[in-house]
Formats: structure tokens, sequence, C-alpha cells
């Protein structure tokens, strides 16, 4: 397990579970997921921050009972009291290869919640919700302090660019981004393919950990290790994130207005890309 800790108040973890979505299967899988609010998980991490006066971010996969038993990738926040706060559920699920998850969870519903806490304003951007930089400028917009990104991925993937997103994130929206990964290698009891033409497998790649924390001057914490479990502890100065602001400008200067209205056109079946060419 990776893990960060933000000097005495907040903690994140990467998830706990296998990561079983390669597999496709259900049966066994499928008994991990718990209700949010008041799931084992839950309940057990709100002793601990209660106890060591911290606020938790802990990724579950949800199982919704009053929605008819359905299933999500989901994050819960418990406050430094040892309250439950709130969850966001992840908002874009990756068809990729091993990364195949649709077969457990759709796409989340929750848009782009911010936590605010005694130690600052918090969100979660869930592991694939890295790769778009709107689901990033979401928490933005809501006032996040710090994005953290609790991730499991695998090095063949994503690891170029592991060092990239979470540190543009920072950079292009005013807040400290924290990207975590899980170390190691998981087995499975049965084989599976990716859908790649390549032989069946029973495991499908090293996850590479090398969590660190991106500061919206850009400047970055080292990583912790790729093989082994980690513990990264730091200090945030929150007054950065208004004193990058105001140095930039860059969300004073941002074009919102004429984003809106492009992607309102963009999503329209009849919409005709702005292309000029030569005419002849
Ligand atoms: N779990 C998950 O969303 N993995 C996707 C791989 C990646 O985004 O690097």
């Amino acid at each position: 397990m990776s893990v960060i800790l933000l000097k005495g108040c907040y903690m994140a973890k990467a998830p706990n579970m296998p990561f079983a979505f390669c597999t496709r299967e259900k049966q066994h899988w499928c008994e991990y997921a718990e209700i949010a609010e008041h799931g084992s998980t839950t309940s057990f991490l709100k002793e601990l921050a209660k106890r060591y006066n911290m606020v938790i971010i802990s990724p579950i996969l949800e199982r919704d009972e009053v929605h008819n038993d359905t299933i999500w990738n989901t994050a819960v926040v418990i406050d430094n009291h040892g309250d439950y706060l709130g969850k966001h559920r992840k908002n874009h699920i990756p068809r990729v290869g091993d990364f195949n998850e649709s077969t457990y969870y759709f796409e989340g519903n929750t848009g782009h919640p911010v936590f605010k806490t005694e130690f600052g304003k918090l969100a979660i951007n869930i592991c694939y919700g890295r790769h778009h930089p709107l689901n990033w400028l979401g928490f933005g917009l809501n006032g996040a302090e710090i994005v953290f990104n609790p991730s499991a991925t695998v090095g063949q993937l994503s690891e170029p660019l592991w060092g990239i997103e979470a540190r543009n994130a920072a950079i292009a929206n005013g807040y400290y981004a924290c990207a975590i990964n899980r170390v190691g290698t998981e087995t499975f009891a049965n084989e599976f393919t990716s859908g790649d033409g390549k032989p069946a497998h029973k495991d499908f790649g090293h996850f590479y950990g090398s969590s660190y924390i991106a500061a919206p001057n850009g400047s970055r914490t080292p990583g912790l290790s790729r093989t082994s479990n980690g513990l990264l502890v730091a200090e945030l100065d929150l007054n950065l994130c208004r004193q990058v602001k105001d140095h930039w400008g860059f969300q004073m200067t941002q074009r919102l207005d004429m984003y809106a209205d492009l992607l309102t056109e963009a999503i329209k079946p009849d919409y005709t890309p702005q292309v000029i060419s030569k005419t002849t």
C-alpha cells in the first residue's frame, strides 16, 4: 500500500482490494463491495481518523443498496472528528486492455465535489480521471486546494505519463495534486486474456508506485519507490495556491465562456468542426 500523509492532517491511500477488474470475473470480487456511509472499511477508518485527528480518503468498491445494489468505484472522505463527510464516484471508467472496468461499474454521478475540512478544501480525481484535463478543471472550479489522485496503474501502460499529468494539473489549476499509485504484482487463480491477441495470463504487470505531490508553482516532491510500499510525509502551504494564481493569472485569463460555447456545440449531433482550408 502506498500512502500520502500531509503533515498530520490528511491520509490518502491507494485501494487495498486486489485489482480484480482485469479478470472480468464477478463472483468473489463483488463480495468486496460495501456501503460507503457505514460499511466495514468506513467504520474502521472513522475510529482511526478520530484517534489521530486526521482526514482520511478511502477508495472502496461501493455497493449502493438504495439503488438496486449497483456498484461504483468510490472514494469516501472521513473528517478528523471521525465523521463521514461524503463520497465521490469515479467519473471516467477505463476501457484499455486489462483496465476495462466497465464490467463492474459505470461512470460516476457525483460531479466534482470539493470537501471543506479543517485543513483545507480537498477533492479526489480517481485513477483514470487523471488523463482528462477537464476533470481536473472541474475540481479547480469548485475551489479545491488539494486534489488527490488515488491510482492503480502498471508500468507498460502509463509510467511515461505519470510524472506529467498530475504536475500539469497542479500548474493549470492552481492547487496541489497528490498522485498516489500502489506497488506490486498480483497473480490471479484463473487465466484471462487482454483482447490484444496475446496468450492468456494470470497477472497483468507491475504496479509501479512512484507516488508524489506537485505544487501549483510546478515544483514537486521526489517520488516514492517503484517497488516497495511507502509513506510520503509533506507539509503544504495552501497560501501558495492564491499566490501562484495572483502571479500568473491563469484563472483570470482562462476563457470559460468561450469553451462553454464550444463544448455546447461539440456535443450536438450536427456539430461541424471549425476547420478552415484553402478553397480551390
Ligand atoms: N484503475 C485505473 O483506472 N487504471 C487505469 C490505468 C491508468 O489510468 O493509468
